[in-house]
């Protein structure tokens, strides 16, 4: 290799390695994603690997790195392929990883009907939708939503041998939820520990196959229930959806503390319904106060990971069991969930990078 050579290749991957990342807020040197750069007469070939689904990005970042490099004047030509390779993370150090499931990430509330099971649903087929392998999993015994979400109300799970369950197929994902198997119309009157019992059997009886992500869209709150399942189930991360209204009432915290104590990391907090969006003109308007998501995530030292409307579609889309990202992926609220899925895998990156970043920063006392 001829000296120039080397100066070539060490001042390109001295120009790419300094991007910094928007998903990951970090550098590609800093996060250890430029793979392979390599100079030949002038003409370079460079290799990315991003340690999250990217979907659309990926070409989006190479056009950005080639754009990049052409300030470089012994530049002839330049390819850059990026490529995703999506790790398995860390978990609860006492619990042992479910084998053939990379990663779960838990959507957890403060309290009911801010949305957790559509954000879950979005989160769930953004991730599909650039590339990962993904399951869903409804643990929200108090109102298991997810097979109306995901057009399965009709739909069983079946069990050949007896002892493992097949999960019903949407739009890419393998499904299961307790609604499946209990009637969604009676209320549930178990208690805690059966609860937690059954969601972890149906978590461990269905054959979920090799999957980089599965989403459990937990039960509502942050009691007793929820404080068990994040202890039993093996995380890797936890997404916390909120309203404004729940984060005025400090509801939001309390799931910040109950993931703080279990030592799951929190990978951010999504703000629903943060504005709304009148369905005849279209006009977006702050009705309970502006910037409150973003207050919360700068106090707590955790990732604003989205800001969706209160919109009409949502609802639709949702109870008509095709949840935004299939029905209207280009779509702005469609490409917010997309974005959203892409800063929620990116986010689970840094946490293996920098385990203190994941971590909010909320004191034991608070309540
Ligand atoms: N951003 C939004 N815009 C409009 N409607 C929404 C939005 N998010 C959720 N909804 C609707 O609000 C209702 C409650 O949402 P969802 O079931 O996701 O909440 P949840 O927090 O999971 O509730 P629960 O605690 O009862 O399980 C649903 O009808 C859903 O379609």
């Amino acid at each position: 290799m001829s000296s120039n050579t080397t100066v070539h290749e060490s001042e390109l991957r001295q120009l790419l390695g300094a991007y910094q990342d928007p998903y990951l807020g970090l550098t590609l040197e800093r996060a250890g994603s430029l793979k392979t750069v390599q100079v030949a007469n002038g003409d370079a070939v460079v290799g990315v690997e991003l340690g999250f689904p990217a979907g659309r990005y990926a070409f989006e970042l190479a056009a950005e790195l080639e754009r990049r490099a052409r300030s470089l004047s012994w530049l002839k030509q330049i390819k850059v392929n990026v490529s995703s390779r999506i790790a398995s993370h860390s978990v609860q150090n006492n619990l042992k990883p479910i084998q053939g499931i990379r990663n779960i990430i838990v959507v957890a509330s403060g309290k009911g009907g801010v949305g957790k099971s559509t954000t879950a649903a979005n989160l769930a087929l953004g991730l599909a939708h650039d590339g990962a392998a993904v399951g869903l999993l409804d643990a929200d015994i108090y109102g298991p939503s997810q097979p109306q979400m995901m057009g399965l109300a009709d739909e069983k799970p079946t069990s050949p041998d007896q002892k493992t369950m097949i999960a019903p197929e949407a739009y890419g994902l393998k499904v299961m939820s307790i609604g499946f198997l209990v009637d969604v119309e009676q209320p549930m009157v178990w208690r805690g520990p059966m609860v937690t019992q059954a969601l972890v059997q149906l978590l461990e009886t269905t054959r979920w196959g090799e999957l980089d992500y599965l989403v459990v869209d937990m039960p509502p709150g942050t009691g007793d229930t929820q404080l068990t399942l994040s202890q039993r189930v093996p995380v890797s991360g936890a997404v916390i959806v909120t309203t404004p209204q729940d984060i005025a009432l400090l509801d939001a915290r309390k799931g910040l503390r109950m993931f703080q104590k279990v030592a799951v990391p929190v990978l951010g907090v999504v703000e629903n319904m943060s504005t709304h969006v009148c369905s005849n003109c279209g006009f977006e308007e702050h009705i309970f106060g502006a910037g409150g998501g973003r207050r919360m995530a700068e106090q707590y030292g955790v990732e604003l990971l989205a800001e969706l409307p209160l919109d009409i579609r949502i609802r639709e889309q949702a109870d008509g069991g095709k949840p935004t990202v299939v029905a209207e992926p280009e779509s702005k609220i469609g490409r917010a969930y997309i974005d959203l899925a892409r800063r929620t895998a990116a986010r689970l990156v840094v946490a293996g990078l920098q385990p203190a970043a994941a971590f909010p920063n909320i004191s034991t006392e608070d309540t």
